[in-house]
């Protein structure tokens, strides 16, 4: 009996809330081995005593299937403490969770992403809010069909606030709603620093389940003001398989891995993994290289989210302003909403961790 042998047996339990096996969750602690005696810690996202209980049970039940009904096990499963899973965030404390949409390249369907994020989210019944912070060419009023509208001002117990425009049940600020049509703001740094800092101090967001924000593509200044600013809970990667892209969301993946940036990566999207012609459904053109993002994910130890189609109806989706994960039952609704599920799952796998961190920390 070895700890790699314990481990791989303790591979095979699901912690039910996240579905994922409590070793790759990192949920497993403290194993220690001694001949035929099992001391160990796991963790289980329900603190509640049932769900403590039954994950008890699976860890002996698979261990002694293993390695004998002989085998003495000291399991000991402590919960996520519920108030180490709620934000404690100063800013926004009623947004569950803030991620943002980056790419290191532009182009790459950033905006694309984060516009059927949203929607497929809203769809699934969560509340979201897109702040739509691309201040070189802000898409997503377009893709929503809002760009003519501009949010107006609310008063919040005494305070003025900015009231999100709302599509499709998401509420929406964009930095394109304080230009003229056509007229292009050359935001320099500070100014736009300060713009968007207002986009989440200065609005009216309520309480949100997700709270995505559309980076400018690259890794420049504005991401790091941001991330000052903002404490974000994750981001999300788009690139397309395409080799010079790759360099670059790798550069993107590198800057929020950074000590002094520090934002969990919830994984990575490859768009445009495939071209589709409407016509020939089945057929499918590698234009820009098969598997890159998904290969480089893998490479760099990180979460791939899902391959998102080339094709003519997500592009004409977003002129129209329906994003195409409202469409009903199509290829690349489906891709979306597979692509919606593993990013809430991820999301939750990353909120149990930190939690578990919070914890530790705490108790140093
Ligand atoms: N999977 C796809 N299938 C078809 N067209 C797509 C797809 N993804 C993106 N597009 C189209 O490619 C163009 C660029 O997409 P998008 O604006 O989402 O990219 P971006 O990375 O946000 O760009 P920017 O650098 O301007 O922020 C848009 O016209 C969009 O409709």
């Amino acid at each position: 009996m070895t700890k790699e042998a314990v481990l791989e047996v303790l591979g095979t339990v699901l912690e039910p809330d996240l579905k994922k096996d409590i070793v790759t969750l990192n949920f497993v602690e403290e194993v220690q081995i001694e001949d035929s005696k099992i001391t160990l810690t796991i963790y289980v996202s329900n603190p509640a005593l049932h769900a403590r209980k039954r994950m008890q049970e699976a860890v002996e039940f698979n261990l002694k299937r293993v390695f004998g009904e002989d085998t003495e096990i000291t399991c000991m499963v402590k919960g996520l403490p519920s108030e180490a899973r709620e934000t404690h965030r100063k800013i926004l404390p009623e947004v569950k969770n803030i991620i943002a949409i980056a790419s290191g390249k532009g182009g790459v369907g950033k905006s694309t992403v984060t516009a059927n994020l949203a929607g497929g989210l809203a769809k699934a019944g969560f509340r979201v809010g897109i702040v739509d912070a691309d201040i070189y060419g802000p898409s997503i009023p377009t893709m929503f069909d809002v760009v003519g509208e501009r949010p107006t001002m609310i008063d919040v117990e005494g305070k003025p606030m900015i009231n999100p425009v709302m599509s499709y049940g998401i509420k929406i600020l964009s930095m394109g709603f304080f230009s003229q049509n056509d007229e292009a703001i050359v935001w320099r740094g500070p100014m736009a620093a300060k713009a968007m800092t207002q986009l989440f101090t200065d609005a009216y967001w309520g309480e949100l389940d997700y709270l995505l924000i559309d980076l400018p593509p690259g890794t420049g200044d504005i991401h790091l003001s941001l991330v000052q600013t903002v404490p974000l809970d994750g981001v999300v990667i788009v690139s397309t398989p395409q080799e010079v892209a790759l360099a670059d969301a790798r550069k993107g993946v590198n800057m929020f891995k950074l000590d002094t940036i520090n934002v969990p990566i919830i994984g990575l999207v490859e768009n445009m993994a495939w071209f589709t012609p409407a016509e020939l459904p089945e057929n499918k053109y590698y234009i820009f290289g098969r598997d890159g993002v998904k290969n480089l994910a893998a490479g760099m130890k990180e979460t791939f989210l899902g391959h998102i189609p080339l094709v003519q109806g997500v592009r004409e989706s977003g002129d129209v302003g329906r994003p195409a994960v409202f469409q009903e039952n199509t290829p690349t609704a489906l891709a979306f909403e597979e692509l919606v599920r593993i990013f809430v799952e991820e999301v939750n796998v990353i909120k149990a961790r930190k939690a578990i961190k919070t914890q530790k920390d705490g108790v140093k």
